[in-house]
């Protein structure tokens, strides 16, 4: 398979042939995996996994996933790979090292939540989804929910007090820990093991991958905006789709196995 367009094609030669000078970083959701009607019902493609795992590898480790999904869940499926993860948003942290920083739910939160869910049982096809420290209310399967909803998650995070902020996303609205976004996390990899010295190259596809984007940008890096949104972006190039973006990962990931094959 061939990368299809051109972001995809440039982010295939930099990581191919100077990878000790870039790192990478991923969003899951719209990015690395086509959009699903509903959270649970996404697709990992088979070869996904390896790949990342090869890419991760040509990089020296410096490949970290940036998500909205919490850490345990986006762990479960790249398993039995383990990659640093940055969850919900950034809050949630695994580094190099393996050390990992949480958030706890606190009981008013979990209250909070139980609320939430009871105020929107009668939005049919409204879907709560429930992550730990974080929650989004998903109006995918009822987009005349929209207003409605946007008003009452504003609602609910104002009374969550100034540790959560409201997210909005791509037919959803979240409530999530306000300690750190997507972009202090690239930050934070950055000054780690593997990621030091680096040029970051973020890639996502939403509103919460933007502070990802300015960061890299600010950082002499590269950013990539996947698909198609209808808000403006900071991200310096466009990539058709999340299939776009897995092939160039199995270009890059074949090149290494074509290198180390040859040196053999
Ligand atoms: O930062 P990401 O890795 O992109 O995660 C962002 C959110 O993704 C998920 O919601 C989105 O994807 C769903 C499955 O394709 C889709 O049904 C939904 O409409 C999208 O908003 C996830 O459910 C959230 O928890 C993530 O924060
Ligand atoms: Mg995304």
């Amino acid at each position: 398979m061939r990368p299809s367009d051109a972001a995809t094609r440039h982010l295939v030669r930099r990581l191919v042939d100077e990878p000790e000078r870039w790192a990478l970083f991923l969003d899951i959701d719209g990015t690395l995996l086509d959009l699903a009607a509903t959270p649970d019902a996404i697709q990992v493609p088979l070869s996904l996994p390896a790949s990342l795992d090869a890419v991760s590898a040509r990089l020296g480790g410096a490949l970290a996933l940036v998500t909205g999904r919490s850490l345990p869940f986006a762990d479960g499926l790249f398993a039995p790979f383990r990659f640093p993860i940055a969850g919900l948003h950034g809050a949630e942290f695994r580094g190099t090292d393996g050390a990992t920083s949480v958030v706890s739910v606190t009981p008013a939160f979990a209250a909070l939540k139980q609320r939430l869910a009871e105020r929107t049982a009668w939005m049919e096809g409204v879907l709560i989804e429930d992550k730990g420290a974080a929650v989004a209310a998903h109006y995918r399967l009822a987009p005349a929910y929209d207003t409605a909803l946007e008003k009452i998650m504003r609602d609910f995070a104002e009374e969550a007090g100034p540790a959560w902020v409201l997210q909005p996303g791509k037919m959803v609205f979240e409530i999530r820990p306000a300690r750190a976004d997507k972009g202090e996390a690239v930050a934070t990899y950055l000054e780690q093991p593997a990621f030091a010295g680096r040029l970051p190259i973020a890639i996502g596809d939403d509103l919460t991958d933007e502070t990802m984007f300015a960061l890299a940008n600010a950082r002499g890096g590269q950013s990539i905006r996947v698909g198609s949104l209808a808000t403006a972006t900071c991200a310096l190039a466009k990539a058709s789709s999340p299939s776009a973006i897995r092939s160039a990962l199995a270009t890059i990931a074949a090149a290494g196995d074509r290198k180390a094959t040859a040196a053999s």
